[in-house]
């Protein structure tokens, strides 16, 4: 395990794109180019249909490219699902797990989110498992606790050499221009950070832990700049090149 992990800028393209929104991956090739060196690693992680293309538009660059879910088995009668080996053959490095809007609309819990964060590193890929609490959590004053127990049970017990990477996204943020204040970002990530330093030791201190929900080119230095925020996890912003570039660029 490394001591220091480079920050990640992830790209979370969700729902969205046809074989026309692969220019943005050669877009964004040419910035990263252009700009030399990037003290980040920069993902885009784009829908299953594209990922391929998209891992061969990326090559000969420092863009990776990843899954945004992938089944908890490895093969099997899952019609519909894609398993972490099919992402990794299609050129993935990491795959998105637990993603809020699966947990919401397709049921998914906590521990199917372990499962499927398990199934990732045995195939080889990187997962980015997300977390975060709703509006009436956060409300309710039990933001720290919700999330907490995400944190406790979507991480599988060991990541081997792996990096760990959790992504926190307050689901009240998500595509809706709103963010926690940077006192509240602040603090959840240094909860985080408590949580996982005392399961995992150094491993927990080395991890990654990403914010996610409306980032944006005029948000993310500030964000980018809180103690324990080691990353973004980026949506609406990621589906043009030049605005993802920027928020690459501010980190
Ligand atoms: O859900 C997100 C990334 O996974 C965040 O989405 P937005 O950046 O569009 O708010």
């Amino acid at each position: 395990m490394q001591e220091r992990l480079r920050p990640l800028i992830a790209g979370n393209w969700k729902m969205n794109g046809t074989s026309a929104a692969l220019e943005q991956i050669a877009r964004l090739k040419t910035l990263l180019g252009e700009a030399g060196n990037i003290d980040s690693d920069v993902l885009v992680c784009p829908p299953a249909t594209l990922l391929e293309r998209a891992s061969q538009r990326a090559q000969g660059s420092a863009l990776r490219i990843g899954g945004q879910d992938c089944h908890a088995n490895p093969s099997g009668a899952h019609t519909g699902d894609v398993s972490a080996s099919m992402l990794l053959d299609a050129g993935a490095s990491h795959v998105i797990v637990g993603h809020s809007e699966r947990r919401a609309d397709h049921g998914e819990t906590s521990e199917t989110v372990r499962a499927k964060a398990a199934a990732a590193l045995a195939a080889g890929l990187v997962p980015i498992i997300c977390v975060g609490e709703t509006e009436a959590e956060r409300l309710a004053g039990t933001a720290n606790q919700v999330v907490g127990e995400q944190v406790k049970f979507s991480l599988p017990e060991t990541f081997g050499e792996t990096p760990i990477i959790v992504a926190y996204e307050p689901v009240w943020a998500i595509g809706t221009g709103r963010t926690p204040t940077i006192d509240d970002i602040a603090q959840m990530h240094a909860h985080m950070r408590q949580l996982l330093v005392a399961r995992f030791g150094k491993a927990g201190e080395a991890a990654l832990l990403l914010y996610g929900g409306s980032v944006k080119p005029s948000n993310a230095e500030e964000i980018l700049r809180t103690p324990n925020v080691n990353g973004a996890l980026v949506g609406g912003a990621s589906l043009l090149a030049d605005d993802f570039f920027s928020i690459i660029v501010a980190a």
